[in-house]
């Protein structure tokens, strides 16, 4: 399933005035394939990623994730959705310090009706796809900062979304290891089928992604510039 976006806009209220965060932002994002936005700091990044997750309602334009028109979906619907069609991999992993890389994943499993057996097995396959076998029972000290980035990405793999929606996954990590977890990112995607949009900063990842748009003042253009 693709993500699609048609003349998006937001706007935020500010006090007497409005800030546009977007504005006319179309995109198609196919299934299988790695977009990445880039652009400078307040630019709308984490705004696009916003919207298109349902967790921000645009208010201008639409939203489709596959056939299902998001726009206007009503908020269980939509929770339902995000449960199921959209991953979402935070900048920060926010684990949770008590519990193993297995559990990790499995503690939302309930909302999904899956039985504790099943959510387990899951658990333990996914870190292995995200390059952690055999490190299911680790909590999240005895991790890395870049094993702890695969536990946060195989955790948004969990419910098997169509959408993949990652914010900056590499800005707490060393070039190596950053472009490691974009490696990995290609590969599920490919691998599942997923559409996947990742902002970064970092053009020097932009080399494994499909393509490239960049967002500035709200509004996306073509091909950001490789560097390094
Ligand atoms: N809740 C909010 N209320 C008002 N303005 C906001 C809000 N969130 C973001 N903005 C404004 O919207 C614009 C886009 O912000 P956004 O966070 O999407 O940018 P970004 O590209 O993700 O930035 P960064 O790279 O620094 O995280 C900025 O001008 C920002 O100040």
């Amino acid at each position: 399933m693709s993500l699609t976006m048609y003349g998006v806009g937001l706007d935020y209220p500010d006090g007497e005035r409005t800030v546009t965060a977007l504005e006319d932002v179309s995109l198609r994002v196919a299934p299988g394939e790695l977009l990445a936005v880039t652009g400078p700091s307040g630019s709308g990044k984490s705004s696009l990623l916003a919207v298109a997750s349902g967790l921000v309602r645009p208010t201008r334009g639409s939203i489709s994730v596959g056939d299902s028109d998001v726009t206007d979906m009503p908020g269980r619907e939509l929770s339902a959705l995000r449960l199921t069609r959209i991953g979402i991999v935070f900048q920060q992993p926010n684990l949770v310090g008590s519990l193993t890389a297995a559990e990790q994943l499995q503690v939302t499993e309930h909302m999904r009706g899956r039985s504790a057996r099943k959510a387990r097995d899951r658990a333990v396959q996914l870190l292995a796809t995200v390059g952690l076998a055999g490190k299911q029972h680790r909590r999240p000290h005895r991790l890395s900062g870049g094993e702890r980035q695969r536990v946060n990405i195989a955790r948004a793999l969990m419910g098997s979304p169509e959408v993949l929606l990652v914010d900056e996954p590499t800005s707490a990590l060393d070039r190596e290891r950053g472009a490691r977890i974009v490696e990995l990112l290609r590969e599920v995607t490919s691998h599942y089928g997923i559409a996947t949009v990742l902002v970064t900063h970092d053009t020097r990842h932009l080399s494994h992604t499909d393509r490239a748009v960049s967002i500035v003042d709200g509004r996306l253009s073509d091909a950001a510039p490789h560097e390094g």
